[in-house]
């Protein structure tokens, strides 16, 4: 049996911060990270856009590599097996055995298939699935993509030369992000230009609503512009099928002209050669069995409170694995981003490191404010606050601009203070509305001057 005080599983983000986090903070105390991937991420590159927005870019690097400065820090590549929460003891799948002083737990999620057991059916989660998606891809003439978050949105803007058909619950494309307005800027934004094609690529979009119907590998989730190196191409020409206000309700065995069809809850029935589930995550808690299912949501995260804490003493959890339940701030919310696993993980290793000692200390600064800095159909897209009115039950104004192709902003006002802004293109308001959530300024002086572009509105606020 080996021994540690500080313990943490996982090598994503989350637990990496996590245990650079200890390292920082306690060096003479023995850290071991557990990692089921052979690398681990690696954040680097930090560029702070405001004082909340950051952006960075996440690097697989071998464990002994991203940890060669923290000598307190063990890195272990092995999977654990099973949680012992009385003995403050883990199995690996060696048959190892890790006792624990305090054990972070930062395992990550995998995709949510809708037909998990049907092999003409992918997730997106780490490198292999990529690879995999890849080779698929290669040879095929027509994809369902099912989902209308991230993952989806991203696959549908960097594939080219196949047929998609896009499968959406909501009435509006890529409705985890942004309205229907900002939905309708970026149809335009389908008309893409690929670095290996001089000519510009026209994407077809045809909209089909049905406004009757009702609405896995072991490795870390992939990092920022995972695509980029990437040649996501099929065998056909382009064309996108928006299949709206729908689900899958079947997937069907295919015949001699395709290998799989899916039947939607529209009546209409697809054959395809791939089918793509991006519809959500599902928190890995499995090695933690009966104690896991006990301390997590309807949804499997591990609940958490302020400090990171589960309820099972000596463990916290982090990352895409937990599920926040504190009494959050006003303008923050929890959604699964790169950028909250690191966070959380940081913050985790302060609570673990001073849990239990007398000098208190306070939730970090972090959680005060929801921020998110993305690329959707190759334009930056930064969310502040409440962007989509979260949590405002529909009472709120929204201030509008739109120049067609550039820009999209959007203020979400309560009682003439900001909650929420989207901004998509260069707009350069980050920094002003930031400052606007966080001191909850009276704006109604302002009117639509706040967004008339001929005043200089940050003067007033610097
Ligand atoms: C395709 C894709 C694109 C994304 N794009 C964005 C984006 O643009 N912006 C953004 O903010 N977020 C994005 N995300 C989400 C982001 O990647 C995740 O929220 C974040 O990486 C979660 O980090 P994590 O450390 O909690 O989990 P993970 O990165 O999943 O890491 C979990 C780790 O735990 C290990 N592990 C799991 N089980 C065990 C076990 N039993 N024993 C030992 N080790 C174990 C795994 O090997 C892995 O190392 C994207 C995700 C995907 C899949
Ligand atoms: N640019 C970014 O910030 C990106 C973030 N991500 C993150 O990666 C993780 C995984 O991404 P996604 O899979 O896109 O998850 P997601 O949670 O963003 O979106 C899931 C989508 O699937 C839909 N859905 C769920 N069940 C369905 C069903 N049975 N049938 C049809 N649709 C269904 C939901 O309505 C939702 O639109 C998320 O945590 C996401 O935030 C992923 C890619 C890019």
């Amino acid at each position: 049996m080996v021994e540690a005080t500080f313990v943490v599983i996982g090598g994503g983000i989350a637990g990496v911060s996590c245990a650079e986090g200890i390292a920082f903070l306690a060096p003479e105390e023995p850290v071991i990270l557990i990692s089921a991937s052979p690398t681990v991420k690696k954040v680097t590159n930090v560029r702070n856009l405001t004082k909340m927005l950051s952006r960075f870019d996440v690097e697989e690097q071998p464990g002994r590599k991203v940890f060669e400065s923290c000598p307190n820090v063990t890195v272990v590549h092995d999977t654990v097996t099973h949680l012992d929460h009385e003995n403050n003891n883990l199995t690996l799948s060696s048959g190892a055995v890790v006792k624990y002083g305090k054990l972070c737990v930062c395992t990550g999620a995998r995709p949510k298939l809708i037909a998990p057991d049907n092999p003409h059916v992918l997730g997106i989660r780490d490198t292999d699935s990529v690879v995999e998606f890849q080779r698929r891809l290669s040879s095929s003439r027509r994809v369902v993509v099912v989902g209308n978050g991230g993952i989806a949105t991203e696959l549908v803007h960097e594939t080219s030369n196949v047929q998609i058909v896009w499968v959406i619950k909501d009435k509006h494309i890529s409705a985890t992000f942004v309205d229907p307005g900002a939905a309708e800027f970026f149809q335009e934004k389908l008309i893409k230009k690929k670095d290996d094609d001089d000519s510009p690529v026209v994407k077809r979009m045809k909209f089909s609503v049905d406004r009757g119907a009702t609405s896995v590998s072991s490795g870390a989730a992939l990092g920022p512009d995972w695509h980029a190196n990437v040649r996501l191409s099929g065998l056909s020409t382009d064309d996108v099928t928006v299949e709206k206000c729908c689900e899958v309700s079947h997937v069907h065995e295919g015949d001699d002209e395709w290998p799989v069809y899916v039947e939607l809850t529209n009546g209409k029935r697809v054959g395809c050669d791939l089918i793509v589930s991006a519809t959500g995550v599902q928190p890995n808690v499995e090695p933690f069995g009966a104690a896991g299912a006990r301390i997590a949501d309807a949804d499997g995260g591990l609940i958490v409170d302020w400090a990171m804490r589960t309820t099972l003493p000596n463990i916290y959890a982090a990352g895409d694995v937990c599920s926040a339940d504190w009494q959050k701030a006003p303008h923050w919310f929890q959604m699964r981003l790169w950028t909250q696993a690191r966070h959380m993980g940081t913050y985790a290793a302060k609570a673990m490191v001073y849990d239990n000692q007398s000098e208190p200390f306070l939730q970090d600064f972090a959680f005060e404010l929801f921020t998110h800095v993305t690329k959707l159909f190759g334009m930056k897209v930064v969310l502040l606050g409440l962007f989509n009115g979260q949590t405002l039950n529909d009472e709120y104004e929204i201030l509008l601009r739109m120049t067609r192709g550039q820009e999209y902003v959007k203020l979400i006002l309560k009682n003439g203070r900001l909650q929420g802004a989207v901004l998509i293109g260069d707009t350069d308001l980050e920094e002003m509305c930031e400052n606007l959530i966080l001191n909850q300024l009276d704006l109604t002086p302002f009117g639509e001057d706040l967004l008339n572009p001929d005043i200089d509105i940050e003067d007033y606020f610097d």
